[in-house]
């Protein structure tokens, strides 16, 4: 019978899966990137009546009508900033009041460059970001755009931002959790006991990967220096029936918020795995591998002296992309400089850096508002809003998804900008135009700086704008504390709704947070019977592809001449031998289980596949 005498010889470790590239293939310029003109402290320009004035507010539109109609539902209200004929230019302050971007940077991660905001005098262009060699938007003291490397519609500008705020809210983390420790052969030799039998111990299991919210961290900087976590291996079986020790878990502590995705490949984002949202939760993302089973455990009626033992199951490995999603329960949001770290700062005690020029808040500060003895609400002060952020113009991109999470949305409107209605109009199209989802969520808004003369005057027409729409706008002066109860008051009242119709949804959805370790589990314990084969007719190499089978080769011991045998006879009582010859194999063709590689023998001469060279690489 030709299936008995089929065998395969010549063993190989393929090594090449196994090499896993583990070095950090980050780009990095040693160079730093050199500032036109890089200021410690950010220019404050100065207007024609020597008073200090803030230069990036959304820009000025003289056409600009108010016109109760104006709604944002339809893309063909969408305001290009850009289109705006520019102003007249009769003074600095106003020509650089236009929309300003953040130029794409190339830093050095490691090196930490620290962000400028610079003004170059030379070429009277102001710069934001590094000078270095990203595309971009340079705005000229002319007025015109100089524009770089100017965005197709709808393209979305990637790592807009230094290394520090890119990793502020997202990582990429390798996880591995431990190898199960190898089983032993060993034999009871022991004074007046002869023939002692097998005593070789089992292997431990290899140490878990879990993963655990922390309250207390609120970034995920700490994974910028960490990139690797690895649970330990177990220990090696030992004589006299010792069990190896379990490999030792790692935990990785992630901020409340967290999602976690296996990395996608090819620019494709990968599935969600987790979304960690409450502190203390904890889920055993990888399990360690199994431990190989010692000789003792080989023993049978048939087999007293059995000299084979498995290895360790290795530990699953993954790359994960994670991405936090700050939960606060209020998100303010506004224009640059409209004053949302002034009215953070007014209604928690939260002291953000306040500061009379655009992009002061680079990361999203976190305040906390006592309103009773036990009831607090968390609130997230976000970046400035520019025209075009939901294309990643600005900081806005980088956080506007932050503020998905948030339930109500305060919007800080610049009282004292020269047209606070179009202000407002061009951050709620940004909103609905980042998603559709965060236009939608209840919002409200607050009128700030009417302390000043010129913002008081404005607050009625804008009042009525807004009642036009049926939007009851709050009026406030957030750096003399005037109507910021108000604002805690209503925004309140809005969680409160929110919070109502959310406890329906979350009764009927409980997670499982292990679901991830308990598909590899399951993986783990597919049958050896479930496999399928590949046949690579240019190099005439046969792949048998299935979990269980490639786990009962990677986890046979090749030191062992039983386990050859061992192997074989797996193969054969499921059925792959069988097949194989079914599909036509030939002498001489190479066959592939897992890492090893053999080389199909069916001319033997000892019918039972004994006689079989070896060879390992
Ligand atoms: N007069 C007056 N000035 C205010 C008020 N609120 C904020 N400001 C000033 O406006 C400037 C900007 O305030 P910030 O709180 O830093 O503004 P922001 O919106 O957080 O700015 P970015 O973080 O850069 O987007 C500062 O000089 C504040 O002192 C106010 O109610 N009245
Ligand atoms: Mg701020």
């Amino acid at each position: 019978m030709t299936s008995a005498a089929a065998s395969l010889s010549f063993f190989r470790l393929l090594n090449a899966s196994r090499s896993l590239n583990s070095r950090n293939t980050r780009k990095h310029s040693r160079e730093k990137p050199k500032p036109a003109v890089s200021l410690p402290v950010p220019p404050v320009f100065h207007s024609a009546g020597g008073e200090a004035t803030s230069y990036t507010r959304l820009p000025p539109k003289d056409d600009f009508k108010l016109h109760p109609s104006l709604g944002l539902s339809t893309v063909s209200d969408v305001i290009k900033l850009r289109e705006v004929p520019v102003p007249a230019a009769d003074s600095r302050s106003k020509k650089l009041s236009k929309t300003l971007d953040y130029v794409e940077d190339d830093w050095d991660e490691d090196e930490g460059a620290d962000q400028f905001v610079g003004l170059n005098s030379d070429d009277d262009e102001v710069i934001f970001g590094s000078e270095s060699d990203g595309d971009g938007m340079k705005l000229d003291l002319d007025g015109e755009f100089d524009e770089v490397e100017e965005l197709e519609e709808g393209d979305v500008k990637e790592k807009g931002v230094p290394a520090v705020m890119r990793c502020f809210d997202r990582a990429k983390i390798y996880v591995n959790a431990g190898d199960g420790g190898n089983g032993a052969v060993a034999f009871r030799r022991e004074k007046f006991v002869p023939y002692g039998g097998p005593s070789g111990g089992d292997g431990g299991k290899g140490g878990n990967v879990y993963v655990e919210v922390d309250g207390s961290m609120n970034s995920l900087l700490p994974f910028r220096k960490n990139l690797h976590y690895r649970a330990g291996r177990g220990g090696h079986g030992l004589g006299k029936n010792q069990s190896g020790a379990k490999g030792e878990d790692v935990v990785v502590k992630v901020a409340p918020g967290t999602v976690i995705r296996e990395s996608g490949k090819g620019g494709v984002e990968g599935e969600v795995l987790l979304e960690l949202l409450k502190p203390g939760q904890r889920a055993l993302l990888l399990p360690g591998g199994r431990g190989g089973r010692g000789n003792a455990s080989f023993k049978s009626g048939t087999r007293k002296v059995p000299k084979i033992a498995e290895n360790g199951e290795s530990g699953a490995n993954m790359w994960l992309d994670l991405e936090l999603k700050l939960v606060a329960d209020i998100g303010i949001v506004g224009a640059p400089n409209a004053g949302k770290s002034t009215l953070l700062s007014a209604i928690t005690a939260a002291q953000p850096s306040i500061a009379n020029y655009p992009f002061t808040t680079l990361l999203p500060n976190l305040g906390v508002v006592s309103l009773d003895y036990d009831e607090t609400m968390v609130v997230a002060d976000l970046p400035g809003l520019l025209e075009g952020a939901h294309r990643g113009f600005g900081l806005g991109h980088e956080f506007l998804r932050h503020t998905e999470r948030c339930s109500v949305l305060v919007h800080v409107v610049d009282g004292s900008s020269q047209q606070p209605e179009y202000e407002f109009d061009a951050v709620r199209l940004e909103l609905e135009l980042f998603s559709p989802g965060l236009s939608e969520k209840l919002y409200i808004v607050a009128f700030n700086k009417t302390d000043l003369p010129e913002a008081y005057e404005k607050w009625d027409s804008f009042r009525k704008y807004l009642q036009n729409r049926g939007i009851e706008p709050l009026c406030i002066s957030a750096m003399h504390r005037q109507g910021t109860h108000d604002v805690i008051s209503a925004a309140h009242s809005l969680l409160q709704k929110e919070l109502a119709k959310r406890t329906v949804e979350d009764a009927t959805f409980s997670e499982n947070l292990n679901h991830v370790a308990d598909a590899i589990e399951k993986q783990r314990s597919a049958s050896m019977r479930e496999f399928e084969i590949i046949h690579e007719s240019s190099s005439n190499t046969w792949h048998v592809v299935g979990a269980g089978i490639e786990r009962f080769a990677q986890m046979t011991n090749w030191r062992y001449n039983e386990s050859l045998r061992r192997f074989q006879h797996a193969l054969e009582a499921c059925g792959v031998y069988k097949v194989l010859q079914k599909d036509g194999v030939k002498e001489g063709d190479t066959v592939i289980v897992g890492e090893i590689e053999m080389i199909w023998n069916s001319e033997n001469e000892q019918p039972g596949a004994s006689g079989i060279k070896k060879r390992i690489f």
